[in-house]
């Protein structure tokens, strides 16, 4: 919607050929976007060679933890030159890689090809044409300049990055501390609880980022604090209310068994913590996180946990 938007004519590839149908006969997507009409410039198909066929850029949109398997499916239908688009906030279990690097190895394109789009763009408010900010980062100052300009619409406003690695870990860590701040709202804890579990998630995500290469400013800006927020305050955020519902005492399961949309922070919660663990970096929250997803430990055991951990200066700890 926000390339359409932006006067591009935009092709989706979709596994399911009804949804395809729906698309391009009624311009919605039901069972993920109910209500929202789908700009006329954008067409469906099931066929990944048609859809990026002609292609100016390839936009990958799909749950973190399938990217493998489906560029896999696309090998040799992807263009060659053009620039690889990650809008997945999550990192792969087992290999611990960002998503950006998933794509390198995968398609042997170069940094200067590979370009991330991450900020505060809860999908609904995006369709709705509410206004919002995001990042394009991309190693090539070029290939982001110009992907800003592919995406600018009146209701989008995207700044350019050069830190691929602080964007990509700002959203997909900023997961996995929604779902310890919806651990505490399901608890009934109020905004204390919640600032407190921001701020701490803030200062641990950019300790990673930071031991990764990453800008420390990144994580001050729209892919660092920006997305932070918004996920942690929305109700629309998944990974917020997969906690909230955690923190009400549902289990892992039965919550999953509930919806077919994505909370990237379930799954990456485990290799977040494993890639803090193999750079010696301490990231309590998301530690505590992957347990109670092992089922391991309660939320609320969990939050009283991290508040009894040793004292600490704010600055080092
Ligand atoms: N929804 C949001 O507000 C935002 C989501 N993202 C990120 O975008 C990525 C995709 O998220 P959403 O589209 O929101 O998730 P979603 O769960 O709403 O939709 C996922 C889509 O991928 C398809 N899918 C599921 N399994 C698949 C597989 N094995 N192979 C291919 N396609 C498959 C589904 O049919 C569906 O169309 C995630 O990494 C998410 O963190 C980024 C910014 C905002
Ligand atoms: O990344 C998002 C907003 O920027 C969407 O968050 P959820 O996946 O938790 O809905």
């Amino acid at each position: 919607t926000v390339l359409a938007n932006a006067g591009n004519q935009v092709s989706v590839w979709a596994r399911r050929e009804d949804v395809c149908d729906a698309i391009n006969a009624r311009h919605e997507n039901a069972e993920y976007l109910p209500g929202i009409e789908l700009p006329d410039a954008i067409t469906a198909t099931h066929d990944p060679a048609a859809a990026a066929d002609g292609a100016e850029a390839v936009v990958l949109a799909v749950p973190s933890q399938s990217l493998r398997e489906n560029l896999a499916d696309w090998a040799g239908v992807l263009p060659n030159a053009v620039p690889l688009v990650s809008l997945m906030k999550g990192v792969e279990l087992g290999t611990t890689q960002r998503m950006s690097e998933v794509i390198a190895e995968l398609t042997g394109a170069g940094p200067e090809r590979i370009a991330v789009v991450s900020g505060p763009n809860l999908a609904r408010e995006i369709a709705e044409g509410q206004p919002a900010a995001s990042v394009v980062a991309c190693a090539d100052e070029g290939t982001a300049a110009r992907l800003q300009k592919l995406c600018h619409s009146p209701t989008f406003r995207p700044y350019t990055n050069n830190d691929v690695v602080g964007c990509e870990l700002g959203g997909a860590c900023k997961n996995v501390i929604a779902l310890a701040v919806g651990m505490a709202v399901g608890l009934g804890f109020g905004d204390n609880a919640r600032a407190s579990v921001i701020t701490r998630g803030l200062a641990e995500i950019a300790r990673l980022g930071t031991a990764l290469g990453a800008d420390e400013h990144t994580f001050s800006g729209l892919a660092g604090l920006g997305d932070l927020v918004a996920t942690c305050s929305s109700p629309l955020s998944r990974n917020r209310t997969f906690g909230e519902k955690l923190g009400q005492g549902m289990t892992v399961a039965e919550i999953a068994a509930g919806t077919r949309q994505v909370a990237e922070g379930v799954k990456s919660c485990a290799s977040i913590s494993e890639l803090a663990h193999h750079h010696d970096v301490e990231m309590p929250i998301a530690e505590h996180v992957t347990k109670v997803v092992a089922g391991e430990m309660t939320p609320k055991d969990m939050l009283f946990s991290l508040v009894s951990r040793s004292a600490k200066s704010e600055r080092w700890g």
